[in-house]
């Protein structure tokens, strides 16, 4: 396949280097990330080891990005910029990685070439060429159009996901093609919108919401995220994203979220598209949900006043 990632940082420089070992791939990222992996390739430490020789560019050309593959690996509140730039090209399909509900924007400039990904890899870039595998995880990618909203894990994915998991996978990638993947984003969405906005607030691992306060507040978040996914025709019942809190939790204890990474170094976060679009489209289907407006406006208020910090 003839792939490209589209922001490529921590996760797009993880995920597009494995995919690197058996397909053409362009990383889009930043100088001097791009400039050292076209020169010197990508290296990939920690939990996996590989180095590769992606293509990598600043400024993707129209022919770089009439690709088979385009994935958006940005941050949520990038995909606006993603889609407008995807859109100057023509890529066959495009699939975001990214947290958050980000396929909706993607899809009001590139229609139905979008597929709906979520991923648990864990990766942290460690300077220009060189990014660290922290957590093998797994991918999933899926139709996310709304005649999909209430199939479950017993249907067929569609073609297209299975040629893209069959893809990653001949890379060493863990990749599933996901029959019931609304299902799966929005589980993924009640995950971060409970775990990232507590864990930035308080300042604290991962498994300290093993037990305590911290852990209703974060199961809080994730009920109204359910409430919200059934509102919108998404079959999510409450105690399936509570228990996905409780896994994730347990099996990512001793880890900084990434929003509790964000705020400790003074980044933008992904507030918008996790708590906040659980208020937006709450509100917008008549689901009240304090836990995460109360953890969005907190997480405002800091944004707003972090310059100077
Ligand atoms: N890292 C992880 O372990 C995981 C991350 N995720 C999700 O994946 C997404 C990406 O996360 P992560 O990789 O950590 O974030 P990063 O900030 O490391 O990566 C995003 C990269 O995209 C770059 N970028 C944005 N716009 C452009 C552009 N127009 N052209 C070129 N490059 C651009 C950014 O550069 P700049 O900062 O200079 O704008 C940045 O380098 C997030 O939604 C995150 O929540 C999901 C699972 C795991
Ligand atoms: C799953 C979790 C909460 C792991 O830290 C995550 O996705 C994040 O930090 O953004």
């Amino acid at each position: 396949m003839d792939i490209v990632v589209f922001g490529a940082g921590a996760l797009g420089s993880l995920v597009g280097g494995l995919l690197a070992r058996e397909h053409q791939v362009t990383l889009v990222a930043r100088d001097p990330h791009a400039r050292r992996v076209a020169g010197q390739g990508l290296r990939v430490v920690g939990e996996l080891d590989a180095h590769t020789r992606p293509r990598a560019t600043t400024e993707p050309t129209h022919e770089d990005l009439s690709c088979d593959l385009a994935l958006v690996t940005v941050k949520a509140y990038d995909t606006e910029v993603a889609a407008e730039v995807l859109a100057a090209g023509d890529p066959d399909l495009v699939c975001s990685l990214s947290n958050g509900l980000c396929e909706g924007t993607l899809a009001e400039r590139l229609g139905d070439r979008v597929l709906a990904g979520s991923a648990t890899y864990g990766a942290e870039l460690v300077g220009p060429g060189e990014v660290r595998c922290t957590g093998v995880g797994r991918i999933h990618v899926g139709e996310f159009a709304d005649d999909r909203l209430d199939s479950d894990e017993d249907d067929a994915a569609s073609d297209r996901a299975e040629r893209v998991a069959a893809a990653f996978r001949e890379c060493g990638l863990d990749c599933t093609a996901d029959p019931a993947m609304p299902r799966r984003r929005w589980e993924k969405l009640a995950v971060n919108a409970g775990i990232n906005a507590v864990t930035a607030l308080a300042r604290v691992p991962n498994g300290a919401l093993a037990d305590g306060p911290g852990r209703e507040v974060a199961r809080r978040a994730a009920r109204e995220t359910a409430r919200v996914a059934r509102a919108e025709g998404v079959d999510l019942p409450d105690e399936r994203a509570v228990d996905a809190v409780d896994t994730v939790v347990a099996e990512t204890a001793a880890n900084r979220s990434s929003m509790r990474r964000d705020v400790e170094s003074g980044n933008r976060t992904e507030v918008d598209a996790i708590n906040g679009a659980v208020v937006d489209r709450g509100r917008d289907r008549g689901v009240d949900t304090p836990t995460n407006r109360t953890m969005a406006d907190l997480l405002r208020t800091w944004e707003r006043n972090r310059i100077g910090e």
